[in-house]
């Protein structure tokens, strides 16, 4: 099992942030996590990471139960690509040096790399469509480059669970597809999964598992077609929405904006 939640939960003074989750994620699933705004998915991977424990019920990640091994080490195993990941890499460094420094989990590169570690780096750049920015600074990069490039990092240390936070924010719709591309490259036969988005088009047919969080529960979690319905989504949003399937991807249209004022 790669993730093993059971009813987990987190509170913070009278708020449940997250309710009873129940969450098993097996190996050879690629899984999307869609919420929206303030509904607990950031809480559910601080929590997989082990920066938080449940105040109550019982997660395991890789094998490992919390509070019976060394986290760090945890930590190797599992790459995250999220947007406050973005903020904290220095604009001066390369894209080789920062997919380098992806083998120690730094800021920064300190620890000393060989040849094979620069031929890796290389090749996750080439493989991720950014060969072109070897030795380009990161202050240089577009949004679209900068999160291709951290995947690579991740990559580097070659976990077994990569997350992805968000990766899609601040793309145009090119550069959003560009990288999903290459997401729907890095899910053939590497590591497990995880997606975290608001937006169901994001949603690639790698992602065969779907978990919708609302309010800090599990409203569904499954097969990605049986949970993305239309009858399913108007109840999770609380508005009247289409799904549409194409491509083996899936649209989803708001038929009602009035409904929207209401809601508010
Ligand atoms: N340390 C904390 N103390 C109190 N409340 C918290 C804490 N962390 C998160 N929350 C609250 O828990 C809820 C879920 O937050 P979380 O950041 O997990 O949502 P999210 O689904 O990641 O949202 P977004 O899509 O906006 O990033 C929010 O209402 C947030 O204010």
């Amino acid at each position: 099992m790669i993730i093993d939640i059971q009813q987990a939960s987190w509170e913070r003074g009278d708020k449940h942030v997250l309710r009873d989750i129940n969450w098993q994620v097996r190996p050879n699933e690629h899984w999307c996590l869609l919420g929206l705004n303030g509904s607990g998915k950031t809480t559910l991977l601080n929590m997989i990471n082990g920066y938080i424990w449940p105040t109550s019920g019982q997660i395991s990640v890789l094998g490992n139960k919390f509070g019976e091994y060394d986290l760090r080490e945890l930590r190797k195993s599992i790459g995250w690509v999220s947007t406050s990941l973005q903020q904290k890499l220095y604009g001066s460094e390369t894209a080789t040096r920062i997919v380098l420094s992806g083998k120690f989990a730094t800021i920064g590169l300190y620890d000393h790399t060989d040849e094979e570690d620069l031929e890796q780096a290389l090749k996750l750049l080439t493989d991720l469509g950014c060969a072109y920015l070897a030795e380009r600074t990161y202050d240089t990069m577009s949004q679209g480059e900068k999160q291709r490039v951290l995947i690579a990092r991740a990559l580097m240390a070659k976990p077994k669970l990569l997350i992805l936070d968000e990766p899609c924010t601040g793309l145009d719709i090119f550069a959003r597809e560009q990288l999903l591309s290459m997401v729907q490259k890095v899910a053939t036969d590497g590591p497990t999964i995880i997606y975290v988005t608001h937006h169901v088009e994001e949603i690639l047919p790698c992602f065969n598992q779907t978990l919708l969080i609302k309010q800090g529960e599990v409203f569904a979690a499954g097969q990605t077609n049986e949970v993305l319905t239309t009858e399913r989504m108007s109840r999770f949003f609380d508005v009247p929405v289409e799904i549409e399937r194409r491509d083996g991807r899936n649209w989803l249209f708001v038929k009602e904006t009035e409904s929207l004022w209401n809601s508010n």
